[in-house]
């Protein structure tokens, strides 16, 4: 198809993954602006760490300033043609290339045997497949975990941390997620999280970590997780 070949590395994923005692995946988190993505990813990764586990966590709001920043934020240093070209918005192409982005960054993460955390709205259901298939490909099924952070629209209206929903209900925000923009919700995901139930969201992230636990994700615990 093209004359691009695959170069075959000498050191082999297994390799790193027995440096670090564990088996590389992806817990990819998805939900509405504001149903507590960030929150409980970062709980979970505050767990992880503590347990002696290696992670790395991508975030929606962190990766938008850099490796899928807006054409405003590079047009000064890049030029015009080329942050229109490659800046990305919140239209369904800029959702699907931004998603595509982090499926392939995440799949290369966990392949260095890392514990991936992603957090990012990703409404649509084939942009969360296609990101499935391209760590599943990587590495092998269940190497991916959906988990759905079903937390009620109403609740994160309510919630509203960064005062998006109030712009975008007076039509200041385009194309938002709820409002004016939608949202897929997963069909069968790894672990459903009721977002507005009455668990703190250290609770939902302790679910997260029994489950990867319960799955043997790692065989060597340094420390408990707390
Ligand atoms: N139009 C629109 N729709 C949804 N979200 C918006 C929008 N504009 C800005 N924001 C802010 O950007 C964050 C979502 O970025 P993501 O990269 O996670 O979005 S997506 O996965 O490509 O759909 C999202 O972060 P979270 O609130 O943490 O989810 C918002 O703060
Ligand atoms: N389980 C929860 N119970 C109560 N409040 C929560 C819970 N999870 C998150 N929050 C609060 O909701 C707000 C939005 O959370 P955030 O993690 O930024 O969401 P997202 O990353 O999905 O946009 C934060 O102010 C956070 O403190």
């Amino acid at each position: 198809m093209t004359d691009i070949v695959w170069h075959q590395g000498t050191v082999s994923r297994q390799d790193r993954e027995q440096l670090l005692a564990q088996r590389g995946c992806v817990v990819w988190l998805t939900g509405l602006s504001g149903c507590g993505k960030s929150t409980i990813a970062n709980e979970l990764d505050r767990l992880l760490t503590s347990a002696g586990r290696a992670t790395m966590l991508l975030d929606g709001d962190n990766i938008r300033h850099g490796l899928c920043a807006p054409p405003a934020m590079l047009a000064g240093e890049h030029g015009d043609a080329f942050a229109e070209r490659f800046g990305l918005g919140f239209g369904e192409i800029d959702r699907e290339e931004n998603i595509r982005r982090i499926g392939s960054v995440a799949a290369l993460m966990a392949s260095a045997g890392l514990i991936t955390l992603t957090a990012f709205v990703s409404p649509y259901r084939r942009d969360r497949d296609r990101a499935r298939k391209i760590v599943e490909a990587a590495g092998e099924k269940g190497d991916f975990l959906e988990v759905f952070v079903d937390t009620p629209l109403e609740v994160c209206e309510k919630r509203d941390p960064k005062g998006l929903y109030k712009k975008a209900l007076a039509g200041e925000i385009k194309n938002f997620t709820g409002i004016s923009d939608p949202y897929e919700s997963p069909a069968d995901p790894e672990i459903h999280l009721r977002g507005g139930d009455d668990r703190t969201p250290t609770e939902q992230a302790q679910e997260i970590f029994d489950f990867l636990a319960g799955h043997g994700r790692w065989t060597a615990t340094t420390e408990s997780a707390g």
